[in-house]
């Protein structure tokens, strides 16, 4: 068996148009969506990510900014930009591109933003809020996955759930979101021992480790669902997530890498920009 793809790009068109739509019913109210992203330094996977979320704004029909900061840029000029996008009445959601540099402390960053523009959900007040689970910002990748395990019919509810990372970013947020919609979760990482054992128990298995090839076979079980969230390059400069590609033979459900987990992430970000739009605006 083969298993099916579970293909986030056409999701993400899909959902991209609908929020096109809403965007438009918005502006008609006076109100457009505004999305200020700001990347530090020049890696070349955040400058590729940025791009794509600059185009997904267009897209969506909303107003954005990007502000390339040199990598020699100071904390505390960093802290003044936030502090002026926080105010900005044109803005409604505010993104800083992990990582920064060393000498910028990324919880400093984190703090400085206003909750209720912190379409990440990094901040401490909506990380809290996730974990209580009364939240308005849903942090991007783990929404991402629950809308393509939704789109594809799979309920995590009683199910075995593994999770392989615990960053902040990944792994945590996407733990509690399983355990929200009633999983059963399993959160693993580098200390865990005798990890291919427990992978072997998920009915649903999360991958997010940051190691090309790192699932193999043996670690998954037949009929299994995987999610690769993963960004990787191979050897040959290719694009690959965590799982290995044999693996499609043994799950029934699987991301690609790319086109899965990556795309929707970007839409989950417009999708809470767009709320928070509405939120500052005292729209429902
Ligand atoms: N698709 C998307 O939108 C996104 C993709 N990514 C990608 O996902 C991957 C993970 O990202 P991120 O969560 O930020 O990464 P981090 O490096 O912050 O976390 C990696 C996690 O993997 C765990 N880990 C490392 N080695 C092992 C091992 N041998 N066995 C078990 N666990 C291990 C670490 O454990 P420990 O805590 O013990 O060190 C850690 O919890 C990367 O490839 C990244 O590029 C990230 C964000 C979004
Ligand atoms: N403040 C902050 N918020 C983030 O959400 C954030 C971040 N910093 N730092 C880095 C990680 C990584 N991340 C990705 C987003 C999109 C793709 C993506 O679009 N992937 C495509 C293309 C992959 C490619 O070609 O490189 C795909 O998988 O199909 C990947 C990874 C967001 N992150």
């Amino acid at each position: 068996m083969s298993a099916v793809r579970m293909d986030g790009k056409a999701l993400s068109a899909k959902v991209r148009g609908s929020i096109l739509a809403e965007t438009e019913e918005l502006k008609k109210q006076g109100v457009t969506p505004g999305l200020a992203v700001i990347i530090v330094g020049n890696d070349p996977a955040s400058e590729i990510y940025v791009r794509n979320k600059e185009r997904a704004c267009e897209q969506c029909g909303f107003y954005s900014e990007k502000y390339a900061l040199p990598e020699e840029t100071t904390q505390e000029e960093l802290l003044g930009l936030i502090a002026q996008l926080n105010e900005s009445p044109a803005i409604s959601g505010i993104l800083c591109q992990m990582p920064v540099p060393k000498h910028i402390s990324e919880q400093a960053v984190i703090d400085a933003i206003d909750p209720k523009k912190d379409v990440d959900a990094f901040h401490p007040v909506n990380v809290g809020k996730i974990m209580v689970g009364n939240f308005d910002f849903v942090p991007c990748t783990p929404a991402g996955v629950m809308e393509l395990l939704d789109e594809y019919k799979i309920d995590p509810k009683g199910k075995e759930c593994v999770v392989v990372g615990r960053s902040n970013i990944v792994g945590k947020p996407m733990s509690m979101l399983l355990l929200h919609r009633h999983g059963t979760v399993t959160i693993c990482h580098s200390r865990t021992q005798d990890l291919a054992e427990v992978c072997r128990r998920a009915d649903i298995l999360v991958v997010a480790v940051g190691k090309a090839g790192f699932i193999t076979p043996d670690m998954v079980k037949e009929g299994a669902v995987v999610i690769d969230v993963g960004i990787n390059r191979n050897a040959e400069g290719k694009v690959c997530g965590d799982v290995a590609p044999e693996v499609m033979e043994k799950a029934s459900y699987m991301t690609p890498v790319p086109g899965g987990a990556g795309p929707m992430t970007i839409t989950m970000l417009m999708k809470n920009t767009l709320k928070a739009a509405k939120l500052q605006n005292g729209i429902r």
